[in-house]
């Protein structure tokens, strides 16, 4: 269980998340439904460690994590793909995906059966894991960043607007490889931001709603 509890964000002085409360059951598909500038990347980023929370508490399976870094948080199994991506474009499809794992120097039989798992989940990557991630179209980098999320996320992926920019052929497959994520894995979380609720309702349970830095239930 991954929960925000009344957490509240400054970005340069400036209340961004107020007394924000979000909870993420374990394998539980939850939606976070905002406009531009509403907060979702910057609710992801708290989660993550990236941004510090001004007030409020954030804790994993009840466990306090507000003061933990983001990559202890990755190490207790939380995976991250930002809405930009940020692939490494020199490196490969394979070496941006083994990064954060090697990063948490988890030990290379494990790191080899994750890599597998996650080919076995998409196998369109297998077929990219030579590419240099800089010659990849914008579909096939959000695959990547998925993949990547993947790698460590053992209890919860945060996917920030995966379907962005996507075109609809696109985002129908990017959504069905969410569907099969979800019945592979069934014990691992999914937080997916979006601006259009239509869109995720059939892949979610819950969604909550942020407007100018507050959350209500949908
Ligand atoms: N580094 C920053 N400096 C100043 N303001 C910021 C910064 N980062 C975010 N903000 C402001 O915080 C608010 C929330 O931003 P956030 O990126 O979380 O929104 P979002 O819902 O993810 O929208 P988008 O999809 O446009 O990124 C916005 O008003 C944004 O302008």
């Amino acid at each position: 269980m991954l929960e925000l509890h009344n957490v509240s964000v400054d970005i340069v002085g400036v209340p961004v998340l107020r007394d924000v409360h979000l909870v993420v059951p374990p394998g539980g598909r939850v939606a976070l439904i905002g406009r531009n500038g509403a907060g979702k990347t910057t609710t992801l980023r708290t989660l993550m460690g990236l941004l510090p929370a001004r007030a409020g508490r954030v804790t994993l399976d009840g466990r306090e994590a507000t003061a933990l870094p983001p990559h202890r948080r990755a190490a207790l199994g939380i995976g991250y793909a930002p809405e930009e991506r940020r692939l490494f474009g020199s490196f490969t499809v394979r070496e941006n995906m083994l990064l954060p794992a090697q990063v948490l120097k988890l030990p290379a039989a494990e790191v080899t059966r994750r890599l597998d798992a996650v080919f076995t989940l998409l196998p369109e990557l297998k077929d990219l894991a030579a590419r240099r991630a800089a010659g990849l179209s914008g579909g096939q980098g959000k695959m990547v960043a998925l993949g990547r999320a993947l790698m460590v996320g053992t209890r919860a992926v945060l996917l920030d607007e995966p379907f962005q920019g996507l075109a609809p052929a696109l985002a129908l497959r990017y959504a069905d490889t969410l569907s099969r994520l979800h019945q592979a894995l069934p014990a691992v979380a999914i937080l997916i931001t979006e601006s259009n609720p239509e869109l995720l309702r059939p892949l979610v349970e819950r969604s909550f709603v942020i407007e100018r830095g507050e959350i209500a239930p949908a």
